[in-house]
């Protein structure tokens, strides 16, 4: 039987400031995400950053926490049932890259198993080093005795843009239709791309994608980068600035959608969502509503199941 490995980045344990300080612990000293060198990052990291973020982030996981815990792990754990339903002739399980289930943990077990031929499907449908390819790290790190293929991305694929598009046609029969819809991905420093990230592309390519299974031109859709991390410059434009914007120029209501994502998390139910979505109308605008991402939906299912059994894509 083969197996159906879901990756997704990881989520702290609880909403408290040591359960973020070692999930921001690993996820920070990972070379992919931050590119400082180790004799100056790790005391960075370790006596100024984390002891001064942690009880600040800790507070905003607390805002957004669910009775089955992080939406970051409750989501990924209900999309692997859903894809698992809908692929009964496979085994589907699901791994985060920091945290728990560990990958690490997860291929031991598979190994154990007599697993002998495995997809990874990580959750990040746009392709970055900073992610993906950290994934394929561990992965090579990790798998033993089986033959792994790995998606590379699925920015383009057209069963999960039309996905995204019903996802914003239902909100729209909903709640009627904003005076702009925005586009926010999670962003990565620019620099990362001038080496030859090809990130910033498969964003466009998505919004492109996204467009097309609208039936509206490219350019009624605003795509925009939020969650900067540090000072460097990231990919522009960013997303507070934009809405600020917007709402200092008369625009009083916009549609947000967070196509970068698979499924909920604090970057858009915390940043977007109660942040950003405050800024807006403090900057004049009356509405920013939120679009939420497919987590277990039926359609995003779908579409992970039929890129799961596809010809393409993997390698
Ligand atoms: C969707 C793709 C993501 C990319 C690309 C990405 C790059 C990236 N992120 C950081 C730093 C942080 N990200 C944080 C949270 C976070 N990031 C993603 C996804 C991508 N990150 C998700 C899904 C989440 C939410 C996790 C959750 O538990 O809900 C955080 C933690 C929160 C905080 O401290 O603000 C940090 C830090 C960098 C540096 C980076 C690329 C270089
Ligand atoms: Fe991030
Ligand atoms: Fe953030």
């Amino acid at each position: 039987m083969p197996t159906l490995l879901l990756v997704n980045l990881g989520t702290p344990s609880a909403p408290t400031a040591q359960a973020v300080t070692t999930y921001l612990d690993e996820f920070l000293s990972d070379r992919r995400v931050v590119q400082l060198p180790r004799w100056l990052w790790r005391p960075l990291l370790r006596k100024l950053i984390l002891p001064r973020r942690s009880p600040v982030v800790a507070h905003k996981y607390a805002e957004i926490w669910l009775p089955g815990g992080s939406p970051l792990a409750v989501y990924t754990e209900q999309l692997a049932h859903a894809v698992q339903q809908r692929l009964p002739q496979w085994k589907v399980v699901h791994a985060m890259r920091y945290g728990a289930p560990a990958l690490a943990d997860t291929l031991q077990q598979l190994q154990a198993e007599g697993t002998s031929q495995l997809r990874v499907l990580p959750l990040y449908p746009q392709y970055s080093t900073t992610t993906t390819a950290s994934v394929a790290d561990a992965i090579a790190m990790h798998a033993r005795g089986m033959q792994v293929q790995m998606l590379h991305d699925y920015h383009a694929d057209a069963g999960w843009a039309q996905a995204i598009a019903a996802s914003i046609r239902a909100h729209w029969a909903a709640h009627g239709r904003a005076e702009k819809l925005v586009l926010s991905f999670h962003g990565i420093p620019q620099r990362l791309v001038n080496q030859g990230d090809p990130y910033a592309a498969h964003c466009e390519g998505s919004a492109t994608a996204i467009a097309s299974a609208l039936g509206l031109p490219r350019t009624e859709l605003l795509l925009t980068y939020q969650s900067r991390f540090g000072r460097e410059r990231w990919l522009q434009p960013y997303t507070l600035p934009t809405l600020e914007a917007l709402a200092r120029n008369g625009v009083k209501n916009v549609d947000v959608v967070c196509p970068g994502f698979a499924v909920d998390c604090l970057e858009t139910l915390e940043e977007i969502s109660m942040q950003n979505a405050g800024a807006f109308t403090t900057a004049g605008g009356q509405a920013l509503r939120y679009i939420p991402c497919l987590n277990a939906s039926a359609a995003h299912a779908e579409a992970l199941a039929a890129l799961a059994i596809s010809d393409s894509g993997w390698a």
